[in-house]
């Protein structure tokens, strides 16, 4: 089933388009990395998804319905980032108590084994925590919820390394025993890539890519040698980033539609063909110049 379906949706904040005609459907029962760069529209995207924001045009559907004030979607649905609040007259533990009467699949046992891993008090208000830990504490909200459709608008902001590693553990071990829709956005992709299935990488609010992680480790090669020879070799090919390393080496990368006999003749001809990341992949995508930040030292 398609929990998200979008067809040409658009929206604009006065003239400023921060979503610009996007396609794409999410399926029921997977984990989608949103991966963009400041300003490519992620938080725009979810919070549309999760009917805070109206569309200015195009189709969205969730659930099969208009999320916009949607009371079937605001019950499936629970939107995490760090700016959500809890009352301010509640102890943590209170929350915690309190949260099977927003979600009905609420995981209270879970939750408080999160709440002491993590090492929360109870007596601690939601207010007074630091970044990290206030970003931890609403992720634990975020997985005990076990709603249809989980979302994570940048869940780590402020978390250390470990807590990040620990927090996306946790979500992946929950979601294999209770498979749900998540989305998760992020610019680190290294960190989630190996939680996630699919990735939707977005540009200028965009879709660039929509692939699973899998075609995603293929969608790319970089050719590297000679600068002459590589230009050569790669004149008619779909050149996705080039990276000067020197004047007599170059680093080309190309859409991956080579076949044995391109690589037979790379071999020959001293090219060589290397693999590129996913995350690697996303920052030449989504980089302003082909060249990327080489392209302010080079002025020629
Ligand atoms: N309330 C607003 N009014 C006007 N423009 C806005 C508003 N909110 C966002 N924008 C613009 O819309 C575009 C997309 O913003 P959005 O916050 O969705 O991006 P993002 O990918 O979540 O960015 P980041 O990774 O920096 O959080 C940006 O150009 C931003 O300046």
């Amino acid at each position: 089933m398609k929990v998200v379906e979008a067809i040409d949706l658009t929206k604009k904040y006065k003239r400023k388009s921060a979503l610009d005609g996007m396609t794409f459907t999410l399926q029921e029962e997977k984990i989608t990395g949103l991966i963009g760069r400041n300003g490519a529209g992620k938080t725009t995207l979810l919070k549309t998804i999760a009917g805070f924001f109206r569309p200015t045009s195009g189709t969205l559907r969730v659930f099969e319905e208009t999320p916009f004030n949607n009371l079937k979607v605001a019950t499936n649905m629970i939107y995490i980032d760090d700016e959500m609040d809890f009352s301010s007259y509640l102890t943590l533990d209170e929350v915690l108590n309190a949260a099977g009467t927003f979600y009905p699949n609420w995981d209270k046992e879970l939750a408080f084994r999160l709440f002491d891993y993590f090492g929360f008090g109870p007596n601690q208000f939601h207010n007074a925590l630091s970044k990290g830990m206030r970003s931890t504490f609403n992720a634990i909200v975020g997985i005990a919820a076990r709603c249809p459709l989980t979302i994570f608008d940048e869940p780590t902001t402020g978390m250390d390394s470990s807590v990040r590693k620990d927090f996306y553990r946790a979500l992946l071990k929950d979601y294999l025993s209770h498979p749900r829709t998540i989305i998760l956005s992020s610019h680190l992709l290294n960190e989630l890539e190996e939680i996630l299935e699919d990735i939707l990488v977005i540009n200028e609010g965009k879709e660039l890519l929509h692939l699973s992680v899998d075609e995603m480790k293929e969608y790319a090669i970089a050719v590297s040698g000679p600068t002459a020879k590589v230009n050569e070799w790669t004149a008619n090919r779909e050149v996705i980033a080039t990276k000067t390393i020197t004047d007599a080496h170059a680093y080309v990368v190309i859409k991956n539609n080579l076949n044995h006999q391109d690589h037979e003749n790379a071999m020959i001809k001293g090219i060589k063909l290397t693999s590129v990341t996913p995350d690697d992949l996303c920052t030449y995508l989504t980089s302003k110049t082909k060249g990327g930040i080489d392209d302010v030292f080079n002025r020629n």
